[in-house]
């Protein structure tokens, strides 16, 4: 069985924390993976700025696969973006690489690397590898520079997705299913409640990956403190 196989069908938590954010702390972060564990998640995704400490943490804490990530750099592509941030991601012994693969598949990176220069690094070290896209087009080019598994998790992030949805980007999965019928499909971004899990299935994601709403502590209690608050 691959790794994916053992996250087909299931749901996968990321458990990540910003800079300056009260949760984080690799130990927390480790203590949050086992608790979605506990809850049914069959793997954990995290890792941040400098995060592969945390992804390290994590790694240690659970039996289920994780996909690990470094989020380094101000430019456009932060996510594991470089050669030196997928090795620090395969040390801290990430089954899965999650690297950004927005704009050309052929655009050169922060330390002039390319899509498939990172891919064929994570593959030489027996890691599979996620692309983190926005696009149909970037679905197709990622899965043709030999990414694993695709998500939709930069999907309204990039300038040129900034505007297309407010929530989680569910025909953008309906076309990369009907584009890539073979391509292990990740439903990942703003899936905030068990009926956007249930639609992600349904558009025909393998798995679905559910952070904020799950491990922000903060982002949910603001929501319920802002019902609290505009009671009366
Ligand atoms: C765009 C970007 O940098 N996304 C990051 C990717 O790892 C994380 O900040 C998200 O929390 C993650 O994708 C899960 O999504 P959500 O928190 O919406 O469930």
């Amino acid at each position: 069985m691959t790794v994916l196989d053992r996250l087909a069908g299931g749901l996968v938590v990321s458990c990540q924390a910003p800079a300056g954010h009260a949760l984080r702390d690799g130990a927390v972060l480790a203590r949050l993976a086992r608790a979605a564990v506990d809850g049914g998640a069959v793997g954990i995704r995290c890792g941040g700025v400098g995060g592969a400490p945390d992804v390290a943490a994590v790694r240690r804490a659970v039996r289920v696969p994780v996909i690990g990530l470094t989020k380094d750099g101000d430019g456009d592509v932060y996510i594991t973006p470089t050669l030196r941030s997928v090795a620090a991601v395969v040390d801290a012994g990430a089954e899965v690489v999650a690297v950004q693969a927005t704009g050309p598949a052929d655009a050169a990176r922060p330390d002039g690397s390319t899509l498939a220069d990172l891919v064929g690094a994570a593959h030489r070290a027996g890691r599979a590898v996620m692309a983190d896209v926005s696009t149909l087009d970037e679905a197709v080019a990622a899965a043709g520079a030999g990414c694993d598994a695709v998500g939709t998790t930069m999907a309204g992030y990039t300038r040129w997705t900034r505007d297309r949805v407010r929530g989680p980007d569910l025909d953008l999965l309906t076309a990369v299913r009907a584009a890539l019928p073979q391509v292990f499909l990740v439903a990942e971004g703003r899936y905030h409640t068990p009926d956007d899990v249930r639609a992600a299935f349904d558009r025909g994601a393998d798995t679905v990956v559910v952070g904020t709403a799950i491990t922000d502590v903060s982002w949910v209690t603001a929501r319920f403190a802002a019902a609290a608050a505009g009671r009366g």
